[in-house]
């Protein structure tokens, strides 16, 4: 009501250059890219005469708004980036689990779509390439296949993938400058080995300028053999060293359990809980890639924007209450659609900075998060919600004879706001100690601000933490905050408390 009688005292408005969902460059801190997400932006706490024309979601940022329509501060974009960012699917699973064949099923059913893939080999024979070597030139849905062959990609952030995104970069680049209209790729999916920790190919994607600027993670998908699975959980092996099976459902946005042509349903359900115990929240999708693979719904595969905080806030916006994680409750067999929608925000969540990604705007755009970042020390304490809890609740008995040190933990309070500087500290704390065994963290906050509940989401892998300023929190839904954290021997007492101190009053020293 307020605003529409705002609306109606405003002075009549010109015609803005940019519609909703364009793609353009602001001003900010040097040019960034984002897209359009509002005309005449107005934050509650302005004079009611003050209106600016844009409100922008930045692809590696805040939402911010343009003070002005003119190419000064806010411009439009070319080539890959007037489309978006181009998405990167990460597959990974132990050695065998079924990732070529998933990947030779994506290229041959994707009619219409243009991948370009890159493989990596860890060892002599690039024995997926030969494999892949029968869809070069004769799937449309093939822009390129990349292997890198020099050792496993989980080891170090790695010359030769950048060297090949930024390859893959210059040819979309150069058929846009021709002028082809359709230039753009449906995507980049990269193979890792059955070894991998995907940490660092992430990594790889927030540290290059370029690739950052191109190239967006979509997701993680991890490839499980249901058969052997369990077996190589439990293998032995020398103390103190990572269990990879482990690691990557941990990692996984999406999880494939694969064969189970030849696992029985007990057999099935006891590794689902395993899995379970690991990552609570992965949605699980039971197939049988090599018979049956028209069975897995590749939309749930691809284009997911698992790592996109405007996304994960678009899935909670339909929901009666914020719940990061209930676990999906997936059910049995494969074809579940969830229809993922396009949405107009290509904003992506690498790379930033942990201080970073809270800063205010400068230049000529500005954060619409400068606004309540005066006060601080909300948040005294006083939610009545549920004690924080352990993730994979009813499979403790199986979850004891498979036991593994990599597990999932939520914290989670109900009815009051975090105070943000406090969560920023604790979260440092365990990334500065524990950054390489903490494997996936996302998060959904509400942050008491200059008497407003604000809403923020975490997202993060290792030491690429991101935390997005987004608006005030939904109206009419119960304030609770929910922080996921998967890793490996994680103190999960000790967060906890610590978690619990967020919401104390006092210094934030
Ligand atoms: N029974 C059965 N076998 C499968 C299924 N999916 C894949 N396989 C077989 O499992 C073997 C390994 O499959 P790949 O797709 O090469 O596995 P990968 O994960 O790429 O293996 P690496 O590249 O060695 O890490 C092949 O012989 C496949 O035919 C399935 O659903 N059921």
């Amino acid at each position: 009501m307020f605003q529409a009688i705002c609306a109606a005292m405003a002075p009549k408005r010109k015609t803005l250059r940019f519609e909703v969902g364009t793609r353009v460059e602001c001003n900010a801190q040097g040019w960034e890219t984002g897209t359009v997400v509002k005309h005449w932006y107005r934050d509650p706490s302005w004079t009611a005469k003050r209106v600016v024309p844009y409100q922008v979601k930045l692809d590696h940022g805040p939402t911010i708004f343009a003070p002005l329509d003119d190419d000064k501060v806010i411009r439009k974009v070319t080539g890959i980036l007037s489309v978006g960012q181009i998405p990167v699917t990460i597959l990974t699973g132990f050695l065998g689990a079924g990732k070529t064949t998933l990947l030779n099923y994506i290229l041959t059913a994707q009619h219409g779509k243009k991948y370009a893939v890159i493989e990596n080999e860890f060892g002599a024979v690039a024995i997926d390439n030969q494999l892949l070597d029968q869809a070069v030139g004769k799937l449309d849905t093939v822009e390129s296949i990349t292997v890198l062959d020099n050792g496993c990609l989980c080891c170090t952030v790695r010359d030769d993938l950048i060297a090949a995104i930024k390859d893959i970069i210059k040819t979309v680049e150069d058929r846009y400058a021709k002028g082809i209209t359709d230039a753009m790729l449906d995507g980049i999916l990269i193979e890792t080995t059955g070894m991998a920790d995907p940490g660092p190919i992430v990594k790889t994607f927030g540290m290059d300028d370029d690739v950052k600027k191109y190239c967006k993670i979509d997701g993680i998908v991890t490839v499980v053999d249901c058969k052997h699975f369990l077996t190589q959980l439990n293998r032995e092996r020398t103390d103190g060293s990572v269990n990879e099976n482990a690691q990557q459902v941990g990692f996984a946005d999406k999880l494939l359990l694969n064969k189970i042509d030849v696992c029985d349903r007990a057999k099935i359900d006891e590794t689902r809980a395993v899995i379970r115990g690991i990552n609570s929240f992965v949605p699980i999708l039971e197939c049988c890639l090599s018979k049956k693979p028209n069975e897995v719904p590749l939309g749930e595969l691809l284009a997911i924007e698992a790592f996109d905080a405007a996304k994960l806030l678009m899935q909670q916006g339909g929901q009666d209450e914020v719940n990061l994680v209930k676990a999906p409750e997936d059910g049995h067999g494969t074809g579940h659609g969830e229809g993922h929608g396009d949405g107009e925000n290509h904003g992506e969540g690498h790379g930033g900075g942990h201080e970073g990604s809270h800063e205010g705007g400068h230049g000529d755009c500005a954060s619409d998060e400068a606004h309540g970042e005066a006060q601080e020390g909300h948040g005294g304490g006083h939610g009545g919600g549920p004690p924080a809890q352990e993730a994979g609740h009813g499979h403790s008995h199986v979850a004891s004879r498979h036991d593994t040190d990599v597990k999932s933990m939520v914290l989670e309070k109900e009815g009051a706001g975090i105070d943000m500087h406090k969560f920023d500290k604790f979260l440092g704390k365990i990334i500065e100690e524990r950054s390489v065994d903490l494997y996936r963290y996302k998060g959904v906050l509400a942050a008491m601000q200059a008497d407003k509940m604000i809403l923020y989401i975490l997202q993060g892998v290792h030491d690429m933490p991101e935390i997005t300023f987004s608006g005030e929190w939904p109206e009419g839904k119960p304030v609770k905050t929910q922080v996921v954290l998967i890793g490996r021997k994680l103190d999960q007492q000790r967060y906890r408390k610590e978690f619990e101190a967020c919401y104390e009053a006092g210094s934030h020293s």
